[in-house]
């Protein structure tokens, strides 16, 4: 690996360091607490949704949050100001009051957190109000008139607080993303995992490993010659007496290799099942999204080659996101427009984690030879060990045996990924206009889906990888440690850089180490108010 040498001293990160991965962020957060380099905001913004609602709630975090506790709100009975502040954590009953003419604005609860108890780090203040959007809107106007310091919050910003005081590492914050944007119950699971510290604990496992044995490296390298401890430290010596950093980063780099061969779960029920709907023109494909969808989404006509274009549409199935895509029919032609679309139909197979592939037995076995069915090449191209194969039209053909055996042996023939035997990889029988077998067919998909998606009630089962980023990280970090076990054992000084690259690729996953780039496109994901 090519990259720049950096200061090997500097790696002399401690044991004691990775235990707490986020004390950078703590020293920069209070550093900038000093009152001559920076005023701090206070920041506002609704917790809640836009519109009417039972209960809205406004959240405002920073230094001069008590200024509407003593200035907006008043005694319910005497409506008096109180000059003392408001209880700890405890929900106390309020006027809101204008903070100019004292027009009563409302009635709610008040909570405060001391910055010790807010997520934040700073004094925060939570109003809990009538849901009225025009008092919402009004309350906007009236804190920044309180003081200069109040602005509104941008997105993400009260969580942003809560990261960089060290309060929630990014795997975290990413969780707590993930759950608000849940649309069903598989994704709820894996976000809520993620923010209550799962996957931070596994990362910070592995990170403290890598750092373990890169103090085990640099003991060689400063006092190895000197003390006698070189032996069983980096060279592999002998069975009886392993390397012990050498046997570190072997077990991490197996354990890393294993998180990344969890055949991409966390990110396919992050942003969704990738499901193609692919085959032959005239097949039925289109029809079968409509019933899947449980409506006319996609244009049906007995004219092959009506759909043009991939059309996709999101659903809950069973609590799992699936993203549906039907495609153009594949077959040979010359029209431009549909040349287009076949070749997206073949892109979208290519990615999809699932595909169903739907013949219809009409055109199956309508050659010369009804006992040899007929299948385009594009389409046998396409079927492989995630392809479920649906047989349509079972109102108008009814299959033998025979020609089921016969397109069994010219996809083993001809579709050179079809691997199963019949026991193993049924043919579904449907009829999708007379929505016979449809609910077989829905129940097998449900549990191929359930098969590879399930997460299990073991929570150290669960796919830490859930984001493009941890993989990207991880990878690097795999490439460090299989550089520093490639490196001869006299070159201890690159061997030890490789491993400080490692450790820096693992924090760059929580956010133990800078990653200021990052930020902003991880906070720009929240609403405003969280
Ligand atoms: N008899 C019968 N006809 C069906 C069945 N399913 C679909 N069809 C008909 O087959 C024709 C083609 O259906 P589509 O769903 O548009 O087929 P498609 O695969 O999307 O076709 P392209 O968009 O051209 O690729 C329509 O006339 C449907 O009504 C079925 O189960 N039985
Ligand atoms: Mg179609």
């Amino acid at each position: 690996m090519l990259r720049a040498r950096t200061c090997w001293r500097e790696c002399c990160c401690c044991i004691a360091k990775a235990r707490r991965p986020l004390l950078q962020h703590q020293t920069r957060f209070f550093a900038s607490l000093a009152p001559e380099t920076w005023t701090r905001p206070t920041i506002f913004a609704p917790a809640t949704g836009k519109g009417k609602s039972a209960i809205a709630i406004l959240r405002i975090s920073g230094d001069d949050a008590l200024q509407v506790w003593r200035r907006m709100t008043v005694s319910p009975r005497s409506r008096k100001r109180l000059k003392e502040d408001p209880p700890e954590r405890r929900a106390v009953l309020r006027k809101i009051v204008h903070p100019e003419t004292d027009e009563v604005l409302d009635e709610g609860v008040v909570l405060y957190f001391p910055p010790h108890s807010a997520l934040t780090a700073q004094p925060t203040l939570e109003l809990h109000l009538h849901g009225s959007s025009a008092l919402m809107q009004l309350l906007l106007k009236l804190l920044p008139t309180l003081s200069p310091s109040f602005r509104i919050a941008e997105p993400g910003e009260f969580t942003r607080l809560a990261f960089e005081a060290g309060k929630m590492d990014l795997t975290e914050v990413e969780g707590i993303r993930d759950l608000v944007e849940a649309d069903t119950e598989a994704q709820r699971k894996l976000a809520a995992r993620q923010a209550n510290g799962q996957m931070r604990q596994a990362y910070d496992a592995m990170r403290a490993n890598a750092i373990e044995a890169t103090a085990l490296i640099e003991a060689l390298i400063d006092f190895g010659e000197d003390e006698g401890i070189s032996e069983g430290v980096y060279e592999q010596e002998s069975l009886m007496k392993p390397s012990a950093a050498r046997d570190k980063v072997v077990s991490l780099r197996d354990r890393i290799q294993g998180y990344l061969d969890d055949g991409r779960r966390g990110e396919i029920i992050r942003s969704g099942i990738h499901l193609a709907i692919v085959g032959p023109p005239n097949a039925g494909k289109s029809s079968l999204l409509n019933w899947l969808a449980r409506r006319e989404a996609a244009i049906v006509t007995e004219i092959p080659g009506t759909t043009r274009d991939v059309l996709e549409l999101s659903l809950d199935f069973h609590g799992y996101p699936i993203v549906i895509a039907d495609t153009a029919g594949l077959r040979e032609t010359k029209d431009r427009v549909e040349t287009i679309g076949i070749a997206r139909a073949v892109e979208r197979a290519a990615t999809a984690d699932l595909k169903l592939c739907v013949l219809s037995l009409d055109q199956l076995f309508s050659g010369a030879s009804t006992s040899r069915p007929v299948v385009d090449p594009l389409t046998l191209s396409l079927i492989d060990s995630h392809t479920l194969i649906l047989l349509n039209k079972t109102d108008s053909v009814s299959p033998t045996p025979a020609q089921l055996d016969a397109l069994r042996s010219t996809l083993r023939s001809e579709g050179k990924r079809w691997y199963g035997s019949e026991a193993e990889r049924p043919f579904w029988l449907v009829s999708v206009k007379k929505a016979s077998g449809l609910q077989e067919l829905a129940d097998g998909l449900k549990e191929q889906v359930k098969e590879s998606f399930e997460l299990s009630d073991n929570l150290d089962e669960t796919p830490i990888v859930t984001q493009e980023r941890h993989r990207r990280h991880l990878e690097d970090c795999l490439a460090s440690l299989s550089s520093f076990l490639e490196i001869p054992s006299n070159d201890i000084v690159d061997a030890g850089e490789e491993l400080r690259y490692a450790i820096r690729s693992l924090g760059q996953i929580t956010g133990a180490v800078d990653v200021e780039e990052v930020l902003g496109e991880i906070f720009a994901g929240f609403c405003i108010g969280k």
